[in-house]
């Protein structure tokens, strides 16, 4: 079984992810293995010099993430362009990852901030939605991050998109502090632990 969990920025995604993984389920991290293969991807690297320029990377070849950032959070059309030269690779590498997961395990975790723009959605077999008040997440990522307020504002924009369609998500979480998450959790590891047998 695939699940996906999703959410805007600061929603708690990863930190959820945290409490599957304790539970033993293998989690698939979007935004990490992007910048990995952003780091160490032949092709990716060509192509987002080309868009980007030399300033994409450090010397030592890491992403200078803070000058990506700055480029696309401000700019949909080279977002756009970033997620087209990213996304098709991170597909690919998220099927290939999954295939050998799921020979071990009775469901995976997907987490990705965009899901259901892109119709990713489709080929997982429940969505979790994760929210949270919108002050409550630019507070978190204003002590998570060192980035700028306009840019949390900035992104929070780019993903509104995103966020129109939540609906389409199986289970929604509110993770505002207002009720115990780790029961949930814990039952919704249980559910998906079964969801083969029950579904078969
Ligand atoms: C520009 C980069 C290098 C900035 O890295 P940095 O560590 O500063 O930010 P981080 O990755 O944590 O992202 C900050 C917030 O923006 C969100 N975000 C990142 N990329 C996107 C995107 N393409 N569309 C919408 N939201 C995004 C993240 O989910 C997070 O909420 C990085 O975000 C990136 O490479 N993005 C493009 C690749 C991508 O689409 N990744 C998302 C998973 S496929
Ligand atoms: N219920 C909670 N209690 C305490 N801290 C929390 C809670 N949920 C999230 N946080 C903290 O808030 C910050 C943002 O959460 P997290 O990184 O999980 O969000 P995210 O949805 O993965 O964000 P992004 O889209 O930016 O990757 C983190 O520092 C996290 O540890």
């Amino acid at each position: 079984m695939q699940v996906g969990i999703t959410g805007g920025i600061g929603a708690g995604k990863s930190y959820i992810c945290r409490i599957f993984k304790v539970l033993g389920a293998p989690i698939y991290n979007a935004d990490i293995q992007a910048k990995m293969l952003m780091r160490e991807d032949p092709k990716i690297i060509k192509e987002i010099i080309s868009v980007f320029g030399k300033d994409a990377y450090l010397q030592n070849g890491m992403l200078n993430r803070p000058f990506l950032a700055r480029q696309i959070f401000s700019d949909k059309r080279k977002l756009e362009t970033m997620n087209s030269i990213v996304h098709p690779r991170v597909a690919d590498h998220y099927n290939d990852w999954v295939r050998i997961e799921l020979q071990i395990h009775p469901y995976v975790v997907k987490e990705a901030a965009l899901m259901f723009t892109n119709g990713n959605y489709k080929k997982l077999d429940k969505v979790i939605v994760v929210d949270a008040p919108i002050e409550k997440r630019v507070q978190r990522v204003l002590e998570r991050d060192h980035r700028p307020k306009n840019q949390i504002e900035d992104i929070i924009n780019k993903q509104q998109g995103e966020e129109k369609l939540f609906n389409l998500a199986d289970i929604k979480l509110q993770n505002d502090d207002s009720s115990l998450l780790i029961p949930e959790i814990i039952n919704l590891h249980r559910s998906f632990s079964n969801y083969e047998i029950l579904v078969k």
